[in-house]
């Protein structure tokens, strides 16, 4: 499903975004924190309504569209997906299935596919609320999968991941032939796994294009105020950064 944004603003955040992610891309937002990333997913998921632009997936105005229709196509892991209550983990998983209309037996394989591929269906009858950080990750991964959208908005999918499972949660979301929008602080991460990256800064978008094209060590420096080196990743390919550290100052280091 084609996602485009056109001239979207959220009055004092964002000042006109514009982003086109054609069926089946991968898309990387980064920016510097407070640069509107998740602003800008929020307009894509429905969180807010923006106070200017357009928000199309096909074609269609999603603010035209009924909330369950979008739910039937969209699914959203993001920064407010917070499980109040103590459900289990299926039953959190099986919140994803809400928009569909299907057999209980239809809903409960998909639940545990959904599980299995985020490597917790060991998992599937722990209260939700007694899990690791990075367990509930992959449990709410999980039920944005359970949703079996067309298109996945990511915010920081990465979070609490230790690096195994970054990866894997990575090239699964690779894998699923999807539009995704993605979030994502590791810049060398997401130089590997997106086809485009939209670099976000005070709330517009300042460079778009490949990650060869976007890191380069001028937006490194103009946007996120760090020097960096670009290299190529030896199997790869894939441009990757090493980045210069600040001297530490031995007057500062503690005894
Ligand atoms: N409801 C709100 N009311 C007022 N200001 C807001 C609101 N939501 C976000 N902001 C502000 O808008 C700016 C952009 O926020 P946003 O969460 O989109 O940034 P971000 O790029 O996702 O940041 P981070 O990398 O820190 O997660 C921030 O300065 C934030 O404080």
């Amino acid at each position: 499903m084609d996602v485009r944004l056109d001239g979207v603003t959220v009055d004092g955040i964002l000042g006109g975004i514009d982003l086109h992610a054609p069926a089946g891309e991968v898309h990387g937002i980064v920016g510097p924190n407070g640069s509107g990333k998740s602003t800008t997913l929020r307009c894509v998921y429905r969180a807010l309504a923006p106070s200017g632009g357009v928000v199309r997936l096909d074609g269609r105005d999603v603010a035209a569209t009924k909330v369950r229709d979008t739910a039937r196509h969209l699914a959203a892991l993001t920064q407010d997906s917070h499980v109040e209550f103590d459900f289990t983990v299926t039953e959190v998983v099986a919140m994803g299935r809400l928009p569909h209309r299907a057999t209980p037996e239809r809903d409960a394989a998909v639940v545990a596919g959904a599980l299995s591929r985020v490597d917790a269906a060991h998992l599937a009858d722990r209260s939700f609320l007694s899990l690791s950080g990075g367990e509930r990750q992959r449990v709410l991964i999980a039920r944005a999968l359970a949703q079996e959208p067309r298109v996945l908005v990511l915010d920081e999918p990465t979070n609490h991941l230790d690096i195994s499972h970054q990866l894997a949660v990575l090239a699964l979301v690779r894998g699923l032939g999807v539009t995704v929008l993605a979030v994502l602080h590791d810049l060398n991460l997401a130089a590997a796994y997106c086809d485009r990256l939209h670099v976000l800064d005070r709330g517009r978008v300042v460079r778009s294009g490949t990650p060869e094209d976007v890191l380069t060590p001028d937006v490194l420096r103009e946007v996120f105020h760090v020097r960096a080196h670009v290299v190529r990743h030896p199997t790869s390919g894939v441009p990757q950064l090493l980045f210069e550290h600040p001297a530490v100052n031995p007057m500062e280091v503690g005894p």
